[in-house]
């Protein structure tokens, strides 16, 4: 697939014809781009959270240290220390990443660096508008895989991810990878800014900035495309393209029906010294949310025709949505404890 036929959606429309369109979109791919009023999300606004992040990084290293990620996987991360992929990779991804967990009456429940705590409100603000985008969404996906009204039609998904549920293991990440060159060099051809992984929730939400590409996704064919920062003709949208992809758990809780896809950060292409900024959003369901099978006549049609039984991927016993994350974080890092966190 080359980057640019990942579709564009618009969700001003909370329909079943928007809701088939995205359900369609991520069917195969597991990537779509969603457009609209509706994402609740302007340029400036986001604008404003990148000025945030640059301004997060380029704190003293000090300052950073002593927030330093843990097991329960909040915090920031330094260059090096750890990789999405370590299976295949040797080194640490070349990335810096702060991860900030779920906010309480606007407070994050995890130490932050003092001189961000005046943006601490902002922080929040962004990270409730991307829980407000993922349950659209969700009803959206609902509506696309048809699931009836006695079932609880388009609630079925996002009634378990909305906030007075209890706590869940959603993340806000922002992410800087320096410009090759700036910090200590990779002498490794093979070195990579994120390592091949999938991510682990019911869906990630990615913001990135204009000429600071690397995202690339693993095509059904082995093959490695790249994902453009803006699709091509939406470059002066008043509300930009927002990356949407399903993760290891809204896969998992369809039968594989939507897919989960292997994405990867590259360098940027012919040595071009450019650094880049994102921020992505892992949305998860509470907790104890029982990740029972779909009622969904489109998922059960797909299994008849494919010949996959319910319980090859489900298993014979019904996971919460912590389980099947600490199973995730322990086959990435051996974690054994905390189930909040994300890839
Ligand atoms: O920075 C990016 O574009 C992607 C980051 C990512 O995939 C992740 O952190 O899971
Ligand atoms: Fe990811």
């Amino acid at each position: 697939m080359a980057g640019q036929q990942i579709p564009v959606i618009d969700i001003s429309k909370i329909d079943e014809a928007s809701g088939a369109q995205l359900v369609d979109a991520v069917h195969d791919w597991g990537f779509a781009f969603v457009t609209g009023s509706n994402t609740g999300f302007s340029a400036p606004l986001i604008d404003r959270l990148f000025d945030l992040s640059g301004s997060l990084f380029r704190l003293p290293f000090k300052e950073k240290e002593s927030c330093a990620i843990s097991s329960n996987n909040k915090g920031w991360s330094r260059l090096h220390s750890e990789t999405l992929d370590p299976k295949h990779q040797k080194k640490g991804d070349l990335k810096e990443a702060f991860n900030f967990g779920e906010f309480v009456n606007g407070k994050a429940q995890q130490p932050i660096p003092p001189s961000l705590a005046q943006k601490e409100a902002e922080i929040s603000d962004f990270a409730d508008r991307c829980r407000g985008l993922c349950m659209q969404l969700l009803r959206l996906f609902a509506l696309g895989l048809k699931i009836d009204e006695t079932d609880g039609g388009q609630a079925w998904f996002a009634r378990h991810h909305d906030a007075s549920k209890g706590p869940s293991g959603s993340i806000l990440r922002l992410l800087y990878y320096p410009a090759p060159g700036v910090c200590e060099q990779d002498t490794d051809a093979l070195a990579l800014r994120a390592g091949a992984h999938s991510d682990y929730g019911s869906i990630t939400l990615l913001f990135q900035r204009s000429a600071q590409p690397g995202l690339e996704v693993l095509s059904p064919q082995a093959h490695w495309s790249s994902v453009p920062v803006w699709p091509p003709g939406t470059e002066e949208d008043q509300y930009p393209p927002i990356l949407v992809n399903v993760g290891d758990l809204l896969s998992y809780w369809t039968n594989g029906f939507l897919k989960s896809t292997v994405h990867r950060v590259v360098f940027p292409p012919n040595g071009a010294s450019t650094d880049r900024y994102s921020v992505a959003y892992f949305c998860h369901p509470a907790n104890d949310t029982k990740l029972a099978p779909v009622p969904s006549e489109v998922v059960t049609a797909a299994l008849d025709s494919t010949g996959i039984k319910q319980d090859v991927l489900g298993g014979s016993e019904t996971l919460t949505a912590e389980d099947h994350l600490r199973s995730r974080l322990a086959a990435t890092y051996g974690w054994e404890k905390g189930a909040d966190g994300e890839s």
